[in-house]
């Protein structure tokens, strides 16, 4: 965006203000020579185009975004962790370390200046702050146009599911303010895989402040969760990220379908194909007015064991599944106002036969005149015995649609490809990649 020098004038403004503008332009350039201090003294508006410049830049670097690159790449720290090799050969499951010592009792230390810290996430000021440092540091859209915006609720919902450990909420402050610059966290989770079902923990929320990236500060945090987990006798691990670290057991793509096209074009987040208008685009992507299931409704507390049976036989097909017992299928399922929302389907006969789930997450707008907040909603938990797949998620679509969401987002996961296709869901170039900590599986064992 442009702006005027200072010896020129400003739309509108008087020389009072040029006088004021002048001074303050020159105490920044007279100023700090910190150069974050220099960052902070500049308008809010050129903060920004800098943030985004800067953000560009960081594009090319960090982890590898693909297989290739990730052959050719030396892993520093993973190479010393419990984890396949890109490319190893597997025949029979198990852990990688077989040797599994006491974990040590003490924390990793953190370079001079900085604190372990175990947030408190009961505390409203505590999970406030948490909130804050993840909205700012955690993902961006490519063209830093988007943020994500994690409500108090969300985090507490994804953070203490039945069995959480406080000590799992691991962050690191700088000593003198106390400022959150760093946080990764492991909730517990059953997992499925390789025909045995595993007492593990799911990790996530890895985020390391903006400025203080590429200064290995990752590596240390993934070491203290490790030790974390380990005191509690858990050895093995899931989790996701866009990069490419050894070894993805599977890959998926995310998937969008848009609800509020206009929305979405005007904010960027969808474009037109050639020769399409937004009016033809908006027929083509119309939603019936209602659901079509019959016998569809809200899940309730009642339906909590039914709905536990129906997705323990259904998960049990996949190769890779969570096992929700009685607790967790009422944390992670019962509605939730902001955060989850989940419908089963009822025969006459009162059998619960499906299930479908998203949950809430919405971005905030950066930059836009208009729009503020993007309103997306994510596919979660899906059962189906008796309804089409399709006719699920089509409901599913109606639904948040009705609801007031802009944009569906589904990961293409458990053979239902065909059906996101169907439904005019379209892909982009971005990729999830699941991983396992400490746990090996036959090589082909996982359908990519
Ligand atoms: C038994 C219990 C086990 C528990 C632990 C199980 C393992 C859990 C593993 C964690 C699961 C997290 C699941 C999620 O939450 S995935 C979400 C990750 N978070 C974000 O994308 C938020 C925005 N980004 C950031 O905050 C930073 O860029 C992060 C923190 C991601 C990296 O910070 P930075 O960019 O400043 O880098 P560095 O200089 O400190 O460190 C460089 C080293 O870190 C390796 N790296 C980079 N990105 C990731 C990544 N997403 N997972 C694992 N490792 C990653 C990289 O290959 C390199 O190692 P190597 O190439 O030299 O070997």
């Amino acid at each position: 965006m442009a702006s005027a020098r200072p010896s020129e004038k400003k739309p509108g403004e008087d020389d009072q203000g040029k006088k004021k503008r002048k001074n303050k332009e020159k105490s920044w350039a007279s100023g700090p020579r910190d150069p974050f201090e220099m960052l902070d003294a500049l308008p809010e508006e050129k903060q920004q185009e800098i943030q985004k410049a800067l953000h560009l830049f960081s594009l090319g670097q960090g982890p590898p975004r693909s297989l290739a690159e990730a052959r050719r790449h030396t892993y520093h720290f993973w190479d010393t962790q419990p984890v396949l090799k890109i490319d190893e050969e597997v025949t029979s499951p198990g852990p990688v370390a077989t040797e599994c010592g006491p974990a040590r009792e003490d924390p990793f230390s953190l370079p001079q200046g900085f604190v372990w810290d175990t947030l408190d996430l009961q505390n409203p000021t505590e999970l406030g702050e948490l909130c804050a440092f993840l909205n700012e540091n955690y993902t961006e859209e490519d063209d830093n146009t988007l943020r994500l915006s994690y409500s108090p609720e969300f985090l507490q919902w994804a953070l203490c599911p039945p069995g959480w450990q406080q000590q799992w909420h691991c962050g690191m402050r700088v000593n003198t303010n106390q400022k959150l610059v760093g946080f990764i966290s492991a909730v517990p989770a059953t997992i499925h895989v390789c025909d045995t079902a595993k007492q593990m923990v799911e990790v996530n929320f890895l985020c390391v402040h903006k400025r203080l990236r590429s200064k290995r500060v990752a590596p240390v945090l993934i070491r203290e969760i490790t030790r974390r987990v380990n005191r509690h006798g858990i050895f093995q691990a899931v989790y996701s990220a866009s990069a490419v670290l050894p070894t993805p057991i599977t890959t998926c793509r995310y998937w969008h379908r848009s609800l509020n096209l206009r929305k979405l074009v005007d904010v960027n987040f969808s474009s037109l194909g050639r020769n399409m208008t937004l009016q033809r685009a908006n027929k083509l992507n119309r939603l019936p007015q209602m659901p079509k299931t019959s016998g569809l409704r809200p899940m309730s507390e009642s339906d909590v064991s039914a709905v536990q049976d129906l997705l323990k036989s259904f998960l049990r097909g996949f190769e890779l599944s969570t096992v929700l017992n009685r607790e967790e299928v009422q944390h992670w399922l019962l509605p939730r106002d902001g955060v989850v929302h989940t419908y089963v389907v009822q025969s006459p006969e009162g059998v619960v036969t499906d299930l479908l789930s998203f949950y809430t997450l919405p971005y905030t707008i950066l930059n836009h005149q208009v729009h503020k907040i993007l309103k997306a909603a994510y596919g979660f938990y899906y059962a189906s015995t008796t309804t089409q797949m399709l006719e699920l998620m089509e409901d599913a679509l109606i639904i948040a649609k009705e609801k007031g969401f802009d944009v569906f987002t589904m990961l293409d996961l458990m053979a239902n490809r065909s059906v996101l296709e169907q439904l005019k869901f379209t892909t982009e170039d971005k990729s999830l990649h699941y991983y396992l900590y400490n746990w090996k599986c036959p090589n082909g064992f996982f359908l990519q």
